[in-house]
């Protein structure tokens, strides 16, 4: 199979992308996950831009065993001889000299003809020759370019003695077909391009970073630049994940390979994301935290049946340890039940049924159904604690500047509806009141407790409390999204426990399952 060269810019065009600034430890920490990692070539950055860059470029050309170390200049002597100062110590050092050749970038920016842009690129490359014996070279904005001149340029890297040239797609305006066809024309047309290397950087403005480097692949690219987690430049770079898992999945499709140790993937990922403050979203491909994550019912049926009718990729390949079933409002009975096997729950049918049944209430309520969540939902019913009373509904009126005020209606055992509105010195107190003006059962609370059984604005809150009567007392548990929901859920529950304590004096406290 072809090998694809890899060529890391994440700490030269990723540290491009707007806020991010890697000083030199922080360059050194990423360059060596690089070479774990398994990348060619590792662009550390743009030496002539500051002396802290070019010691940072320094730092990682003599840290870097196992691939070659870049510096990046613009065609000018005093930028290539910074690359030279910086790669000193180096074991494999190689420049990488651009100059722009689209219409708009010479007429506008260098204000330069096309003879002269020709002429400048070529005493840089011949200026470069007498250091470096692998240079680059880099028509910026190549794919605005028109091709017959860049069939010139390319022509005129060669003759100068460049060992690669790239072709940028440096404001990612490129499609697919467009880009594929420029290196077929190059492949085809310019004389002596199999002496060298082809090279594809691309931008996803358009989106289609990595859609491009791949029909770069297809038509004859010998090298792909990018980055970890496609970050850089504006919308950032081709992500080096994304193209080395689709010649990966698709070896049958592309019959191109990169030599990349896969399962560093996720790890090199991580690492970047955290020095480089640039938080990966969720769905990115490859590296997103939901890119193994399941979470719709009919989704995990099939995985739990069968990896492959979801996953295309395993999440080992990459260096993670499982794909994820999330349980949310998506999520059907087979997920649920894997869930309660998984949490060292035992339960028939009929109670899967019924947990379920509350499982589907809480996921209306809560984004993300935790594992705390089933825990505590599956803990909270007391399964012989018979309802004397059950809370039907909770209405609270509070104000920093008014008393609060609840009203409660509950319904008995014998199904009648009672409701009752009391005030107190904060919200939970007038539930309380309220609680007792309803049951007339003349109770003392001890002990009040609330905790949040898992993470976030809408985690679950626990309330726990301990009602006393004539020296008995009784515990309750309550649990909602809604902590007063929560706390009266507790309290009529301690109370159905001290009623039916006192009807049967021996009995013990005892939770159980639902
Ligand atoms: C597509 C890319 O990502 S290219 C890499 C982009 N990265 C960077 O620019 C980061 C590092 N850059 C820098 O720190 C600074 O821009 C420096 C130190 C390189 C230059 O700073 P300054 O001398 O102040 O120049 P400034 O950035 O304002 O302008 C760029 C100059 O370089 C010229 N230039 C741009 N590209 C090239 C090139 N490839 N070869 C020669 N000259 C170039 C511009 O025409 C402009 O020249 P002018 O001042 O004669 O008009
Ligand atoms: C220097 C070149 C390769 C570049 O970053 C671009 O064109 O985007």
């Amino acid at each position: 199979m072809r090998k694809i060269h890899i060529f890391d810019t994440t700490l030269r065009d990723g540290e491009q992308s707007p806020g991010v600034n890697l000083n030199t430890k922080e360059k050194l920490e990423i360059a060596y996950q690089l070479e774990k990692l398994g990348v060619d070539r590792i662009e550390a950055g743009f030496p002539a831009a500051s002396p802290g860059d070019l010691a940072a470029v320094n730092a990682v050309a003599r840290a870097v065993k196992n691939a070659s170390v870049i510096g990046l200049a613009r065609s000018r002597e005093q930028d290539i001889d910074a690359v030279v100062e910086a790669l000193k110590g180096a074991q494999d050092p190689a420049l990488h000299v651009f100059l722009a050749t689209s219409p708009i970038h010479r007429k506008h920016k260098l204000r330069m003809e096309k003879d002269q842009v020709l002429e400048t690129a070529e005493r840089a490359i011949k200026y470069a020759k007498q250091y470096f014996s692998k240079i680059e070279f880099s028509a910026e904005d190549a794919g605005r370019t028109e091709l017959d001149f860049l069939c010139q340029v390319t022509d005129m890297a060669i003759r100068a003695g460049a060992t690669v040239v790239n072709i940028p797609d440096t404001v990612g305006y490129m499609n697919p077909s467009e880009y594929g066809n420029i290196f077929k024309t190059l492949k085809e047309q310019v004389p002596g391009i199999e002496k060298i290397q082809l090279s594809a950087h691309c931008h996803d403005d358009l989106g289609m970073a990595t859609a491009n480097a791949l029909a770069a692949i297809l038509n004859g690219a010998d090298q792909i630049e990018g980055t970890i987690n496609g970050i850089g430049e504006r919308a950032g770079n081709t992500a080096i994940e994304e193209v080395a898992m689709a010649l990966a999945t698709r070896a049958d499709f592309f019959g191109a390979t990169t030599t990349l140790n896969l399962r560093e993937i996720a790890k090199t990922s991580r690492l970047v994301s955290k020095l480089t403050g640039m938080i990966v979203p969720g769905n990115k491909a490859i590296v997103g935290a939901n890119a193994f994550a399941h979470e719709s019912g009919i989704h995990q049926d099939g995985m739990l049946k069968e990896k492959t009718t979801y996953e295309i990729i395993s999440p080992e390949t990459i260096g993670l340890r499982d794909s994820k079933l999330v349980l949310g409002k998506h999520s059907g009975r087979a997920a649920f039940r894997e869930k309660l096997i998984d949490l060292g729950y035992e339960l028939d049918e009929e109670a899967v049924n019924t947990a379920f049944a509350k499982f589907k209430d809480l996921a209306d309520k809560k984004k993300n159904v935790m594992d705390e969540d089933i825990r505590a939902m599956l803990e909270e019913k007391l399964a012989e604690s018979p309802e004397v009373y059950s809370l039907e509904t909770i209405e609270v009126s509070y104000g920093n500047k008014s008393t609060p005020s609840a009203t409660i209606r509950v319904r008995t055992a014998e199904g009648e509806v009672k409701e009752q509105t009391a005030e107190g010195n904060g919200s939970v107190d007038a539930i309380y009141n309220a609680i007792d003006g309803l049951t007339t059962e003349n109770v003392e609370l001890e002990d009040y407790s609330i905790k949040s059984v898992s993470h976030g604005k809408d985690a679950l809150g626990e309330v726990h409390v301990v009602l006393k009567q004539d020296e008995v007392s009784a515990q309750g548990r309550g649990l909602s999204t809604d902590i007063l929901e929560a706390s009266a859920r507790a309290y009529i529950d301690a109370l159905n426990r001290l009623i039916e304590k006192r009807k049967s004096p021996g009995r013990r406290d005892k939770m159980s399952l639902i």
